[in-house]
């Protein structure tokens, strides 16, 4: 189950998504928005997260105007690690090296159609593990405050 959310800007992206998902049989839950009206995008980043993190969506992708401002809120919740793509490749290097749960799209940025084959593309590709676990799990540890990295860091 894919968890699809939008503010009003990625609201039009997200209804072509949806079409899209239908098409191939892929069931989604829309945590809205449902029209072009103006709305507070951190809401629908916090549903989709929450969504994932309850085990009751697999993966998520969220749409704003540029898909950063619902990528910025979803990452602050610890579990999610949400990107933005504008293009194929990053689409596949995200889910084989971050493991990104959430794709984020930028509904006044990128096109339709080379939104869906970012869409195909990130949903068909798997995570590698391997070397790549090993920095999941360091990025995972800076959501503890007493992580070493952090007093590591120098500042
Ligand atoms: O947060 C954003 C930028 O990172 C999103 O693109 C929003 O959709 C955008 O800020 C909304 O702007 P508006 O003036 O309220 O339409």
């Amino acid at each position: 189950m894919i968890a699809l959310g939008a503010d009003h800007g990625g609201y039009k992206l997200k209804e072509s998504i949806k079409n899209h998902l239908k098409g191939l049989g892929i069931e989604y839950k829309d945590f809205g928005t449902d029209s072009e009206a103006s709305v507070d995008y951190p809401q629908y980043a916090v549903a989709v997260a929450h969504s994932i993190l309850a085990g009751k969506c697999t993966e998520g992708i969220l749409c704003c105007g540029t898909g950063v401002g619902i990528a910025i809120a979803a990452n602050k919740i610890h579990g999610i690690r949400a990107a933005v793509v504008g293009d194929c490749f990053t689409a596949r290097a995200t889910k084989e090296h971050n493991n990104s749960n959430i794709i984020c799209l930028g509904g006044r940025v990128t096109g339709e159609g080379l939104a869906l084959a970012i869409i195909d593309t990130w949903l068909n590709a798997k995570f590698q593990g391997g070397h790549h676990q090993k920095r999941l799990d360091q990025i995972a540890a800076l959501e503890n405050n007493n992580n070493p990295l952090l007093s590591n860091a120098g500042i």
